[in-house]
């Protein structure tokens, strides 16, 4: 936690939307004109795509079939805590970029699957922003959870996850349905082991339900519309939050559970922005008054 440099993360598997989330918040800092160094976690893999792949047939020959981009060893989680630690501290830190496919890596004349190199973040920044795998990982050797003044889960359930992800990787990053298939079984361990603990430890989750039919995701032609699900927004910590307010701004919402609302799923931006809005308003008020 830290007045001067605070830190938002957005915590998610793969496919669960946190890129989609991010695109809200950054609407949220444009309108409050707030300068916001945006970490995207895939930076912190430990292996680019062809060393990935090595690494994985190594320990298939091995007789482990469960090497992924979910678990410790296939990711930088030290330095990603280092990261979160120098930022807090200085309000500084260096990051780089995972280029996912040909148009992500033409701007740098690299090849897709491959990173940028290491750079300090620009200075004189207002918050880091995390978007990524393990916003709040905490395991005996790191503790990332514990820098982040927002920790935010965004968690669909399984069967729509699987779906955006299957959608996702085939449409936008050439995958075949095969491949996608052996990365969710190959990640399934790591996922139980390191995703999912996470959301014990975040302040606000946010998981969108499906309210039709997704009993077989590795079918299923189209992402569920926000007509076609609801959102469960749950606060670990429900005292400050003025649920009365977003019962009336939010039409069609209604409390499950004393810390708990569920929005329509056309609503879930409107209420990030109502239930984040003042949040930044009193987080950068902070700042103000720190310097
Ligand atoms: N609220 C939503 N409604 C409909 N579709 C969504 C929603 N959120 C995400 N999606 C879709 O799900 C897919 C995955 O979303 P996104 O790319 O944001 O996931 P991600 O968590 O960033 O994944 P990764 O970490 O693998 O990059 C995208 O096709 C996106 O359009
Ligand atoms: O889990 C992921 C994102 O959260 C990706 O699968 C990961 O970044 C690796 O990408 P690729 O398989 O395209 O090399």
């Amino acid at each position: 936690m830290s007045e001067r440099h605070p830190i938002i993360a957005i915590t998610g598997s793969s496919g669960a939307g946190t890129s989609t989330v991010t695109r809200t918040f950054q609407n949220i800092f444009r309108r409050e004109a707030i300068e916001a160094a945006v970490i995207e976690g895939d930076s912190f893999h430990r292996f680019d795509r062809q060393a990935m792949k090595q690494r994985m047939a190594e320990e298939e020959g091995q007789g482990n079939r469960h090497f992924s981009h979910f678990g410790a060893e296939g990711n930088l989680f030290e330095e990603l805590e280092t990261l979160f630690r120098d930022y807090a501290a200085t309000g500084s830190g260096r990051c780089r970029k995972y280029l996912h496919n040909a148009a992500e890596a033409a701007p740098y004349g690299l090849e897709p699957g491959t990173f940028t190199p290491w750079e300090p973040l620009r200075p004189d920044t207002d918050v880091l922003f995390y978007e990524g795998l393990h916003g709040a990982v905490k395991t005996d050797t790191v503790d990332i959870a514990q820098y982040p003044d927002l920790l935010i889960g965004v968690v669909p359930s399984i069967n729509l996850e699987w779906i955006q992800k299957l959608i996702r990787d085939k449409t936008q990053r050439g995958y075949s349905q095969e491949a996608v298939v052996d990365t969710i079984l190959r990640r399934m361990p790591d996922y139980v082991n390191y995703i999912v603990p996470q959301f014990g430890l975040t302040h606000v989750n946010f998981q969108r339900v499906p309210v039709v039919d997704t009993s077989n995701p590795f079918i299923a032609r189209d992402i569920p519309t926000a007509d076609e699900s609801v959102c469960v927004i749950r606060f670990a910590k429900p005292k400050g939050i003025d649920f009365p307010y977003l019962l009336s701004m939010i039409d069609g919402a209604w409390m499950s559970r004393a810390n708990t609302i569920v929005v329509p799923g056309g609503k879930m931006e409107l209420a990030m922005q109502l239930i984040f809005t003042p949040f930044i308003w009193r987080m950068l008020e902070r700042r103000r008054n720190a310097s």
